[in-house]
Order: C-alpha cells, then structure tokens, then sequence
C-alpha cells in the first residue's frame, strides 16, 4: 500500500490552485505539507482524500483505506463522547477498544456529551476518531489546532507509535513541529499560474 501522485493539479472555486505535483508516501511514512496562507494546503488535502476531483493528473491508494480529518469533524453533540466513537467504530465495522480513551486523554470524559466539550476536547474527540475507524492513509489539516502542548504529544505520539508504527500513511498540513521526522514538502514552488477565469465555488465556503 503506498500513496503515489503524478502531475497532479489542484482547483478550488474553479480556480487552479496548484499544479505538477508528484510525489509518493510509502506506509510507515508520513509527509509534512508546507507552504504560507492560501497556498492550498486544504485543497490538496481535499483533492488527495478524493473529496474534489483534481483538474488534472493522478492520486492512487487503496480504495476505501483514506479518511480526511479537519476542524470539521462531525462530532455528535447530543451524544456522549464514548457513544460519538462507537458510533464511529460502528460504521466502519471496528471495535471500539479502550486504549483509545487513554491515546487521545478522554478516559475523564467517557460520559460527557460531546456539546458540552472545550475546543481542545473536542478536537481530542474527532482524532480519536481516527482511532477507531481503521484507516490506513490519514489526511490531516492542522490537526493540532485547539490543542494544548500535553496534546499534542499526545497525539504526535499515537501517530507515530500506533498509525505509521503499524505501516499506516499521513499526510498532513501543520504549522508546528509534531517531531516526527517525516520529510517535507514546500507547495511554494507549485502555486499554478493566474487563470483569469477566476470563479467561485459556494458549495466549498
Ligand atoms: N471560492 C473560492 N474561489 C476562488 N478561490 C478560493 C475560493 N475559496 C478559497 N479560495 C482560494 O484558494 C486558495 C487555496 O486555499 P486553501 O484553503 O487550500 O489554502 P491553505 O494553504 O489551506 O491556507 P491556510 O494555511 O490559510 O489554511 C486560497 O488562495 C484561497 O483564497
């Protein structure tokens, strides 16, 4: 199972964004996407999770082993925190083991409605997720945001030891150094020429 991308280009609101981008990400790995505001860090994201369509080349991997995972999470919030990952574990025909209580810190809040959780928390809760669901090839858009420094090791650690410990794949889009020595990709380079046609997408704002 590997992650490969050719020539890919990347659009969003109609506009390209990004463009000739080639690299792949074998399991065990994880790869660091750098770039200023607005370069297109979520949209590639988006486009490698198969959220968008790409304008132009090729994502590969395994069907059905990638989740994406943002701010975005949909975290229940009438529902507990252990109902929310069982809920999970359930569409994705996983078991909801304990040890993800303890990697993501909410052994404390097994029996809190999810509503009722800080920012942190609740950012805590939708990695969890990623816990339970199996997936081998994990898109991550600044997933440590919201987190306190304890955390993010926290979570640093489980990527490290647990996901691409057991040959999973990351790619992810983060401000701070999450130590875990994966190399980087800077998209500067890959910002796609003006296109005069501008255009907006609604569905995406
Ligand atoms: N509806 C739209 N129409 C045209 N351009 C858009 C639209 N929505 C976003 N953009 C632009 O697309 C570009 C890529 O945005 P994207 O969110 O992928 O960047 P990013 O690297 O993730 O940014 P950040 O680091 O700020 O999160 C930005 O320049 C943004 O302004």
């Amino acid at each position: 199972m590997v992650l490969t991308v050719s020539d890919l280009a990347v659009a969003r609101g109609g506009a390209p964004v990004l463009e000739g981008l080639s690299f792949s990400v074998a399991p065990g790995e994880a790869l660091v996407l750098r770039g200023p505001n607005g370069i297109g860090k979520t949209t590639l994201l988006r486009t490698l999770a198969g959220l968008q369509p790409p304008i132009a080349g090729t994502v590969n991997f395994p069907e059905d082993t990638g989740a994406y995972a943002s701010h975005a999470d949909g975290i229940k919030a009438q529902l507990t925190v252990t109902e929310n990952l069982a809920f999970w574990a359930d569409v994705h025909g996983a078991d909801l083991v304990d040890s993800v209580f303890e990697a993501f810190d909410l052994v404390d809040l097994r029996d809190r409605f999810a509503g009722t959780l800080s920012a942190g928390q609740k950012r805590r809760l939708g990695l969890a997720r990623l816990g339970v669901i199996g997936r081998d090839v994990l898109f991550l858009d600044e997933p440590t945001v919201s987190l306190d420094g304890f955390s993010v090791k926290m979570f640093a650690s489980w990527l490290r030891d647990t996901h691409l410990a057991l040959g999973g794949i990351a790619v992810i889009a983060t401000h701070i150094d999450l130590g875990l020595d994966a190399p980087e990709l800077d998209l500067t380079p890959f910002k796609a020429a003006p296109d005069a046609r501008g255009g907006s997408d609604e569905a995406f704002l």
